[in-house]
């Protein structure tokens, strides 16, 4: 069975690219224009509501009730602080208003739907995989944090002992179960793809 360290090698050229990504560096410096900080945002805002959906579908179609424990926990973190997140910061960008999906949130949006009516674990797991996995390595830096909250808070919610200790669990729960290679491929691509689209 494939592991998830197989995959990440696999796909590696997008998935370094996605983590590299000049978002990704001048999110770090806290440079990022506040236009291209809220076009992300706006779109990212369309992404979590998928995104807790399908955190619901994981909570539901767990085979083992530790893992569901551990996914329900994070499910109220991503509704909780990381929602008060996106409340603040689109307000302070003044990018509230609805949005239409562009096409990388668009992609994402059909993944996650797709992978929720399936009710398949393997496959829910493996876009969950993707989503915090990238994010993290991403977020992994030693660096001290920006000194806006706006960009210094989107990087702590991803990174410390916590967030990595979920996404061991989201890793040894895809190397039990199975990956979806093809799901995974197609998660790494549109998280560069989502990237790129925030620079409009
Ligand atoms: C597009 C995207 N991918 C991943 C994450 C981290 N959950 C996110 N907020 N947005």
């Amino acid at each position: 069975m494939i592991t998830s360290a197989d995959l990440r090698h696999r796909h590696a050229e997008v998935w370094d690219a996605a983590v590299r990504h000049r978002f990704v560096d001048e999110l770090w410096a806290g440079t990022v224009d506040d236009a291209v900080m809220a076009r992300y945002l706006a779109q990212d805002a369309l992404f979590l509501d998928a995104f807790v959906a399908l955190l619901g579908a994981a909570v539901s179609s767990a085979d083992e009730p530790g893992a569901r424990m551990a996914v329900a926990r994070q499910l109220g973190l991503v509704a909780g602080d990381e929602d008060d997140y996106f409340t603040r910061a689109l307000a302070r960008l003044d990018a509230a208003g609805p949005v239409e999906p562009l096409p990388p949130t668009a992609g994402f949006l059909t993944l996650m739907e797709s992978a929720r009516r399936s009710g398949e674990y393997a496959t829910i797991m493996t876009v969950l995989l993707v989503a915090e996995w990238l994010y993290l390595d991403w977020a992994d830096r030693p660096d001290p944090a920006p000194t806006d909250w706006l960009h210094a808070e989107w990087i702590e919610l991803h990174r410390g002992p916590a967030f990595a200790a979920w996404v061991a669990l989201l890793r040894t729960e895809v190397d039990r179960v199975g990956a979806d290679e093809a799901v995974f491929a197609r998660a790494v691509d549109l998280e560069r793809a989502f990237f790129d689209a925030a620079y409009g």
